[in-house]
């Protein structure tokens, strides 16, 4: 069935070239930040990141490995349930090396505390955040990402990667979901 986006969307946030844009000034940030340090690997978290990991990795200019982890707070809905599973876990091991969390979004902050604090345990040699959009008014948890691509106001989002109740992620624009979708 094709998308009525009229149904769905509210306004659209931030756009594609926007997003673009956005994301190459970041990866510069990164590739200047990261080049003399060791190994750096770029942690994804499924799903939300794809559409950001894939656009961020292409512009670094650096040796890296990309890996994915899979944790899991949002059960369907639009509310935190507080609780953070590990679904998939990194496929190899992170000793001495310079982890980058990938991250589409930081709303309560709980997902990222608890990975950060997991990551740092199993001696990374330093874990840092990115993430592309940041809802500072939602948190719960003080933590502060090391580099952001825009802070949004309080609204669920959906698009490039964020999804509601698992639908919407392939629109290639950052969108406020219609409250009538979820009321
Ligand atoms: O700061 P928080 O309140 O923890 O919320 C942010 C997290 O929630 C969403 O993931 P979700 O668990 O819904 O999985 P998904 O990425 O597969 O959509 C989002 O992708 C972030 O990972
Ligand atoms: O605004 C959001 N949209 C989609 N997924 C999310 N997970 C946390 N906040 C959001
Ligand atoms: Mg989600």
């Amino acid at each position: 069935m094709k998308i009525d986006l009229e149904d769905v969307i509210d306004q659209v946030l931030i756009d594609e070239e926007s997003l673009n844009k956005r994301i190459k000034q970041l990866a510069g940030q990164i590739n200047e930040y990261y080049l003399d340090k060791n190994e750096l690997v770029l942690v994804g978290i499924l799903k939300g990141s794809i559409m950001f990991m894939a656009e961020l990795a292409k512009n670094i200019k650096l040796d890296c490995t990309l890996e994915f982890m899979d944790v899991s707070s949002y059960e369907n809905g639009t509310q935190s349930s507080g609780n953070v599973k590990i679904i998939k876990d990194l496929d190899t091991d992170i000793t001495g090396k310079e982890v980058l969390l990938v991250e589409d979004i930081i709303d309560t902050g709980r997902t990222l505390d608890a990975l950060k604090e997991s990551l740092i345990k199993r001696g990374a040699n330093s874990v840092k955040i990115i993430t592309l959009l940041d809802k500072p008014e939602r948190r719960e948890i003080e933590i502060k990402p090391d580099w952001s691509g825009f802070k949004i106001p309080n609204e669920f989002v959906v698009g490039y990667g964020l999804d509601y109740m698992q639908m919407y992620r392939n629109l290639p624009f950052i969108g406020v979901l219609k409250r009538e979708v979820y009321e």
